[in-house]
């Protein structure tokens, strides 16, 4: 049986995003449906979708997930969810535990009936220092989260992590071991690390586990205090580009296609050649 069931078509919304919180859901909700009457399965936002991206933003932006019918966002992308009948994976959002007062960058996944699915915490802190280009330490406000997140589908498991997430191969390396066909990262990297390691990033997760990768970033916006790379895409199990959007607002579709995923398994078959029995605990 293939990790993919049947053949998809995937939808990667790079939103274009203000200071305005409710300007930005309502844009999301009218670029997923949008996605959606363009035939789109599975829908993905951008990292802080709702938001601007920075530390100083995320306690202003941040939401609590309970009680029930108190996130805002939470809300509009369950119904629009079930409104278009498609997997919603909702970029993220600032999100507050109100019993801890923590923050997080926290991923919402809903299902086509509008049922939260899934909700990934980012994992790894986006904190670099490369002088004279970029500094940025998103631990001064966030806490990580403390798990790997796999969710079901009728085609079959997605794996789902959080922008820099994607710098971690062990974590899309467990995912794909888990039988996972995709790994989604909704993703806002920058004007020095985009250009840099975006694409090779994606690329190399597709072909180190032979699955396809998607990331997802919000349009670039020159007048904003961060500037957004873009050029959100999908990549095959072979490490192509299948799909490439510019910096500026625009949705990607791709197909996803199950059989192209076992020819590929089947050419080159690293998945079954594997040595654990060589590096038996990859944390050592
Ligand atoms: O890894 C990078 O270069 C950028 C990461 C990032 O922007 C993020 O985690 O939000």
């Amino acid at each position: 049986m293939s990790i993919l069931k049947q053949p998809l078509k995937l939808a990667l919304v790079q939103l274009a995003t203000s200071v305005d919180k409710s300007a930005n859901l309502a844009r999301a909700r009218t670029k997923v449906i949008e996605a959606a009457n363009s035939g789109a399965n599975i829908v993905v936002l951008p990292e802080c979708f709702n938001s601007p991206y920075g530390t100083d933003y995320f306690p202003q932006y941040a939401e609590s997930l309970s009680p029930p019918g108190s996130s805002q966002t939470f809300e509009i992308l369950s119904a629009v969810a079930k409104e278009t009948a498609t997997y919603l994976i909702g970029g993220s959002i600032p999100e507050i535990d109100p019993a801890t007062s923590r923050l997080y960058n926290t991923s919402l996944v809903f299902s086509p009936k509008g049922d939260l699915l899934a909700t990934h915490r980012k994992v790894h802190l986006f904190d670099i220092d490369i002088p004279g280009k970029i500094k940025f330490k998103e631990s001064e406000v966030l806490s990580p989260g403390d798990k790997i997140t796999i969710f079901e589908t009728e085609y079959g498991k997605i794996g789902l992590g959080i922008c820099y997430d994607i710098r971690f191969p062990e974590l899309a390396m467990t995912a794909a071991r888990k039988d996972c066909f995709v790994m989604v990262y909704p993703g806002a990297f920058n004007m020095t690390t985009g250009p840099l390691h975006w694409s090779l990033l994606a690329r190399s997760r597709a072909v180190d586990n032979q699955i396809y990768v998607a990331l997802c970033s919000p349009a670039r916006d020159l007048g904003a205090t961060y500037h957004a790379w873009g050029h959100s895409m999908v990549v095959d199990p072979n490490g192509s580009i299948l799909e490439e959007l510019e910096a500026s607002e625009g949705i990607a579709i791709a197909d996803l296609d199950n059989e192209k995923v076992d020819e590929i398994r089947k050419g080159i078959p690293v998945t079954k050649q594997r040595r654990f029995d060589v590096y038996k605990n990859v944390a050592d």
